[in-house]
């Protein structure tokens, strides 16, 4: 049963909508935001939902915290049926969105968290449990009497996360959670991500526009675009479907002609004393390094990683 506790069977989601033609002339038309998904998570996976904007991610997500009906198909989100047992599934899961926050704008944190403790009716001790282990992990020590409005967003993202896991939920959604954030907090959120999976096997699905939090994430990720599953498997085999390149960015001594010769990797841009070289993604960056630092004077180096849309485009380019 484990490998089955999120289902999607042909799941679909169309709506209606009213889209003006003419002047006066409005007309009747249907986006099927999700257009026959089907896929299984484990208990416990961690797992990436990615795709261009518009295809589909949020609408899958609202429906699998019950806030959307499907228009067809199964879904199933720890044997629940989400849309009619939105309450009894609300205990089992937890749901952060990048672009707004669930906290109360003018209480101070602390108050908020306590909010929440009442509505989902947490016992006392799993509360201060849980809270304290967040409040560490995350660094909000010093936050808790601020008011949410006061704080930047990467604090409030912390905070959200927070409040997301105070009732224990054996599932987490999260939307962008790094979208905006500084590298500090990013990297912050992500340690904490991995820690709360590994230690507590919450499962975890994960929309994002970083790589990144892909990379340092997910063993497994899914691409979807129009409403339809494009890939599902590792990253590294996506990249390979999509032939994406990395980009290794050196800064040499002095202005110097592109530099030549370097297997796997091709100069694609040069400024100065910079230059960029691209190499395939599936590909060590180390070797390519070593062979510049032996030809050229290297002051400085570091590896871009291709971005999502890249990716996919690449991806459909390779289809
Ligand atoms: N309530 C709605 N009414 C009508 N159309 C909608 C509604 N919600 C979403 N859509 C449409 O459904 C499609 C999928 O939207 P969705 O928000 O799920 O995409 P997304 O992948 O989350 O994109 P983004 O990365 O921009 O958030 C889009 O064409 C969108 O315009």
């Amino acid at each position: 049963m484990d490998g089955d506790f999120i289902v999607l069977e042909d799941l679909e989601k169309v709506f209606q909508v009213r889209r003006r033609t003419g002047r006066l002339r409005r007309e009747r038309q249907e986006v099927r935001a999700v257009d026959g998904i089907s896929f299984n998570i484990a208990r416990g996976e961690m797992v990436g939902y990615i795709g261009p904007n518009g295809a589909g991610k949020s609408t899958t997500i609202k429906m699998l915290t019950g806030i959307l009906t499907p228009s067809g198909g199964r879904l199933r989100v720890a044997g629940i049926d989400p849309a009619r047992e939105r309450t009894r599934l609300a205990r089992r899961i937890g749901v952060v969105f990048g672009q707004r926050t669930t906290l109360w704008w003018d209480l101070p944190l602390r108050d908020s968290y306590s909010l929440v403790r009442r509505m989902y009716r947490i016992p006392e001790t799993r509360y201060r449990e849980n809270l304290e282990r967040c409040v560490e992990l995350l660094d909000l020590g010093d936050l808790l009497e601020v008011p949410v409005r006061q704080l930047s967003l990467g604090q409030r993202m912390r905070g959200d996360i927070t409040a997301a896991l105070l009732h224990d939920p054996d599932v987490l959604y999260l939307d962008e959670p790094t979208i905006g954030l500084d590298v500090v907090s990013k990297s912050t959120v992500r340690r904490f991500l991995s820690d709360i999976n590994a230690a507590h096997g919450t499962t975890v699905l994960l929309t994002t526009h970083d790589l990144t939090d892909i990379e340092q994430l997910c063993k497994r990720v899914m691409v979807i675009d129009h409403g339809r599953l494009m890939y599902d498997g590792a990253l590294a085999g996506l990249h390979e479907v999509g032939e994406s390149e990395r980009t290794l960015v050196v800064d040499l001594e002095r202005e110097l002609p592109p530099i030549e010769g370097i297997e796997g990797a091709r100069t694609v841009r040069t400024e100065g004393p910079r230059q960029w070289l691209a190499f395939p993604a599936s590909a060590s960056a180390a070797p390519i390094v070593s062979r510049i630092a032996d030809g050229y004077p290297l002051v400085d180096l570091s590896v871009r990683e291709p971005d999502i849309e890249d990716v996919i485009s690449r991806m459909y380019g390779a289809s």
